[in-house]
């Protein structure tokens, strides 16, 4: 009888089944598992699903052994407490050397960084390993990802955010304007939010910028003066960003420090600066424009080397205070400030080329243009005197100095050989 001859009736426990049967059971049980730990947060939006690129628990693991702080850290032994910083843009140029400053000093330090293409992202990538060996682990993530911020915030609870993510440049913004509303006004809001709900909110420390003065002709800049004449798209989303952190601060009570850099060089650097490609352009023997203003009129920037700037950086988390709301409530007026950061030496472009030529010992082949109307200004000035009193602030390094360094780091890394150099 052909059910005599089904192995499932007449049978007894305890029961061994087949071979074939147990492996597509495991097959099968492996394939829930994987799905079960590899799909969304119920509550996750669809289009803010976790990518491959974080999640799960070796990732927390790291995320978690990068946000603490040495027990015998200089803040913590200052009265400051534990300092766990959560730093965006964190493979960038600032980013990097602001991670690497408060990590070699003991402070907690998780990096956030979507390594776009900008610029080569083969040099974020380089500064990636040297925050990997610091100990500083980088986040690979949008600061538009919500789910991921919330996800930070779960797992750390993080004291400060420097956040330094932004679509960078000035000309770059006539060619691709989204990508300025996107990072320096939907990224700034996402970071906000994140910070507001989060509990205990942290202080926050971020990049607005020295273009934010546009049109004005009064110098030096002080963060006084009226800012509402930008004449960039990239100014304008940096000045929207301190409106909008006028608003957050208001409404939530997080403690917001602006920092207006001033046209920021050094090792490591943006390639999409002036100063680098200059470098890179003299050493091919290609053509380099130098812009100059009306009526034959320097253009002249007070470029700031980045040692300074990291400086500046880390006294402001060091000021801050704490925010006074938690979960997304206001319980007090909480603190609000925008500092500038320059070197107060405003130094014209054609002076820098020929420090250039000077430290290549290769003489540049020069044209000079007008300045473009694509959002430049001709003169950048800082009046650093509140930075000095509240941060003590002071520059020390002056263009000769800081672009010998520069070019002593290009030529290292180009040549493979380059170490970081604090
Ligand atoms: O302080 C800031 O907030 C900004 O600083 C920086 O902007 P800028 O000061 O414009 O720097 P950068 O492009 O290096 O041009 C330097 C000089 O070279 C002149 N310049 C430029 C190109 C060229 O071909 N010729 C030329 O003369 C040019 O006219 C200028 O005078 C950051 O990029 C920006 O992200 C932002 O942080």
């Amino acid at each position: 009888m052909a059910a005599d001859r089904s192995p499932f009736i007449h049978r007894r426990w305890p029961y061994y089944p087949p071979p074939r049967l147990i492996f597509w059971t495991a097959v099968f049980a492996a394939l829930i598992v994987f799905l079960v730990f590899h799909s969304p947060p119920p509550d996750a939006p669809p289009d803010r699903r976790p990518t491959a690129a974080w999640g799960g628990q070796g990732w927390e693991r790291r995320v978690l052994a990068s946000a603490r702080p040495r027990s015998n850290s200089p803040s913590h032994a200052a009265g400051r407490g534990h300092l766990s910083v959560l730093v965006t843009g964190a493979a960038g140029f600032v980013g990097s050397h602001v991670s690497l400053a408060l990590k070699h000093r003991g402070d907690g330090v998780v990096g956030l960084d979507n390594f776009n293409n900008y610029y080569d992202p083969s040099l974020k990538r380089a500064r990636r390993r040297n925050l990997d060996r610091a100990g500083v682990f980088v986040v690979e993530g949008d600061i538009n990802d919500a789910a991921l911020l919330s996800k930070l915030f779960d797992i750390v609870a993080f004291t400060h955010v420097m956040h330094l993510a932004a679509q960078a440049g000035v000309r770059y913004a006539m060619k691709n304007p989204a990508s300025y509303v996107h990072s320096n006004i939907a990224g700034l809001v996402g970071i906000f939010e994140a910070c507001k709900s989060a509990n205990p909110q942290p202080s926050i420390v971020w990049a607005s910028s020295s273009s934010v003065y546009g049109l004005n002709s009064k110098v030096p800049f002080s963060e006084k003066d009226q800012t509402d004449k930008p004449a960039s798209l990239y100014a304008a989303t940096k000045k929207a960003g301190e409106e909008i952190a006028h608003t957050y601060n208001h409404i939530y009570g997080l403690s917001i420090t602006g920092l207006r850099f001033f046209t920021v060089y050094g090792p490591w650097g943006r390639p999409d600066m002036a100063y680098y490609f200059f470098t890179k352009d003299i050493l091919k023997g290609k053509p380099i424009s130098i812009f100059e203003g009306p009526n034959h009129v320097s253009v002249a920037r007070d470029f700031t080397y980045i040692d300074d700037i990291v400086r500046g950086c880390v006294a402001s988390i060091d000021t801050a205070q704490e925010s006074t709301g938690s979960g997304g409530k206001k319980k007090g007026a909480a603190q609000l400030r925008v500092f500038n950061l320059g070197n107060t030496s405003p130094v014209p472009v054609s002076k820098l080329v020929n420090i250039l030529e000077k430290l290549l010992k290769t003489r540049a082949n020069i044209n000079v243009l007008p300045i473009p109307r694509n959002g430049d200004v001709v003169y950048t000035h800082a009046n650093i005197s509140y930075a000095m009193r509240e941060l003590h602030y002071k520059p020390t390094t002056d263009l000769q100095t800081g672009l010998k360094k520069f070019v002593h780091w290009y030529l290292d890394f180009y040549s493979g050989n380059a170490k970081w150099v604090p």
